[in-house]
C-alpha cells in the first residue's frame, strides 16, 4: 500500500525516530525530490509537530535551517515535510570513534554559533541542542562548493519557546518553577535543571556541553544512573545529574586538559545572566582564533570527509539533493565514507588533549 502525503510526497522506509514521532523518507511525485517526513499521531495531547511547523515557518531560507514543503494534518497523523539532510552530528561522533579532532570541532564551532545566533535573532531559544539535532547537508547557498556537504544543519524544533514577549518584543522575565529540565538531561544546562525558564545562555552552555563531549568522547555525568524511582519522577534523575554537573563545574573537570579557550567559552556562557545579549562574533572569534594559531583552514574538511570523494551533489534544482541511487544508499555511501575517513586516521593526527592546561 502507497502512502502519499500532502497530496504529493510519497513515502517511503523510515531513517529515524524520537519522542514525537517517525521520521520517513519520502519523494515528490513528479519532481522526484527526496525529501524528510516527520509524522506524529494526530491523538497526541500536546502536538509538537505544529509548534515545530510554526517554528519552521520563521526560520526556514536562514542558513542550515532546512525547508519545509509542507504541513498538515492527514488522517490520524500530523505531518510535517522539510528537506532531507545527511547523517547527525551524533551519528558522525560514533562512526568516528567517539572523538572529534580540535579543527573538526572548531569548524563545528563557528558553523554552530552561527546557527544558534540565527535561531535566537528570530526571538526563538532552541532548548534541545545536542549533537543528534545537528545534520549535515550540502550548502545550498555556496557557489564555492556546490557539491559538499559541509553545511550544517539544525532541526528538532518541538521544545523551542519564544523568549520575547510577543506583544511588547521585551524579553520574558525568568521565573522559576518546580519541574526538572528541558531538552535532554546530557546537554542541558544547569539553570534549566534547577528549573528556571531557558534564555539565550542556556542554548549556548548546551553548545559549550556538545563541543566539550566530542573533544572529550564524553561527559563527566555521562554515566550517572537514573534512582530506582525515577521511571515515576523524572524529576530525580534530573536532580542526580545536576550534582553531577555542579560537582564537576566546581572541581574544574569539565573542561580540564581541553584548550583554554573551551574553558573561556564555558564560563563566559555560565556567567550570562538571563537576559544577556550573547556576544557570539566575541565566541566564534575565540574560535577562529585558536584555528588560526593551529594554521587550521575553514576548508569544509573534516574529520569524516574523504577528500576527493564527494557524496552529495547539488542539482539544478535550488534546494534538492541529488545523485545516483536512492537516498538512503546515498546516506549510507555518505557513512561508508565517514568509516573509511575514521579508520585512516592516526593516532598522531588525533587531538593531545593534554596539550595544555
Ligand atoms: N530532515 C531530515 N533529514 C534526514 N534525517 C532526519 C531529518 N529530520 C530528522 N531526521 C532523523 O530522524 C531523527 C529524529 O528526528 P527529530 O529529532 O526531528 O525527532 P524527535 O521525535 O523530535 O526526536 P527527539 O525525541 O530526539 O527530540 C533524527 O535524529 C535524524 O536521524
Amino acid at each position: 500500500m502507497e502512502f502519499t502525503f500532502g497530496g504529493k510526497y510519497k513515502l517511503e522506509e523510515e531513517i529515524g525516530y524520537g519522542g514525537c514521532g517517525s521520521v520517513f523518507m519520502g519523494t515528490h511525485t513528479i519532481a522526484g525530490k527526496e525529501v524528510a517526513i516527520k509524522v506524529e499521531s494526530a491523538n497526541a495531547k500536546h502536538s509538537m509537530l505544529k509548534q515545530e511547523s510554526r517554528i519552521y515557518k520563521t526560520l526556514m531560507g536562514g542558513p542550515g535551517v532546512p525547508w519545509m514543503m509542507w504541513s498538515g494534518k492527514q488522517g490520524d497523523y500530523n505531518v510535517l515535510i522539510i528537506d532531507l539532510l545527511g547523517p547527525s552530528l551524533e551519528d558522525l561522533f560514533r562512526i568516528c570513534n567517539k572523538h572529534f579532532t580540535l579543527k573538526t570541532v572548531l569548524l563545528l564551532a563557528d558553523q554552530m554559533l552561527s546557527l544558534v545566533e540565527f535561531i535566537h535573532s528570530r526571538d526563538w531559544v532552541h532548548r534541545d541542542i545536542k549533537p543528534a539535532n545537528f545534520l549535515m547537508g550540502p550548502d545550498v547557498y555556496s557557489n564555492s562548493r556546490p557539491s559538499s556537504c559541509d553545511r550544517v544543519n539544525v532541526i528538532d524544533f518541538g521544545l523551542a519557546k519564544k523568549y520575547t514577549n510577543t506583544r511588547t518584543g521585551e524579553h520574558i522575565k525568568n521565573t522559576q518553577c518546580d519541574s526538572h529540565g528541558v531538552g535532554t538531561p546530557l546537554f542541558a544546562s544547569i539553570n534549566t535543571h534547577k528549573g528556571e525558564d531557558c534564555s539565550r545562555r542556556d542554548d549556548l552552555e548546551s553548545l559549550a556541553y556538545t563541543l566539550i563531549y566530542f573533544l572529550r568522547g564524553t561527559l563527566p555525568w555521562r554515566k550517572v544512573k537514573p534512582p530506582p524511582d525515577a521511571d515515576k519522577n523524572p524529576k530525580l534523575a534530573w536532580d542526580k545529574i545536576l550534582t553531577a554537573k555542579l560537582a564537576a563545574e566546581a572541581s574544574g573537570v569539565i573542561t580540564a586538559g581541553l584548550p583554554t579557550e573551551f574553558d573561556i567559552f564555558f564560563r563566559y556562557v555560565r556567567g550570562l545572566a538571563f537576559e544577556d545579549l550573547p556576544d557570539y562574533e566575541g565566541c566564534r572569534k575565540l574560535f577562529r582564533d585558536l584555528a588560526k594559531t593551529e594554521n587550521f583552514e575553514y576548508d569544509g574538511v573534516f574529520d569524516w570527509t574523504v577528500v576527493g570523494e564527494r557524496v552529495w551533489r547539488r542539482s539544478s534544482q535550488r534546494r534538492s539533493v541529488s545523485g545516483s541511487g536512492t537516498g538512503s544508499e546515498r546516506r549510507h555511501r555518505f557513512c561508508e565514507a565517514c568509516a573509511a575517513r575514521a579508520a585512516m586516521q592516526t593516532e598522531s593526527q588525533s587531538l593531545p588533549l593534554s596539550r595544555r592546561s
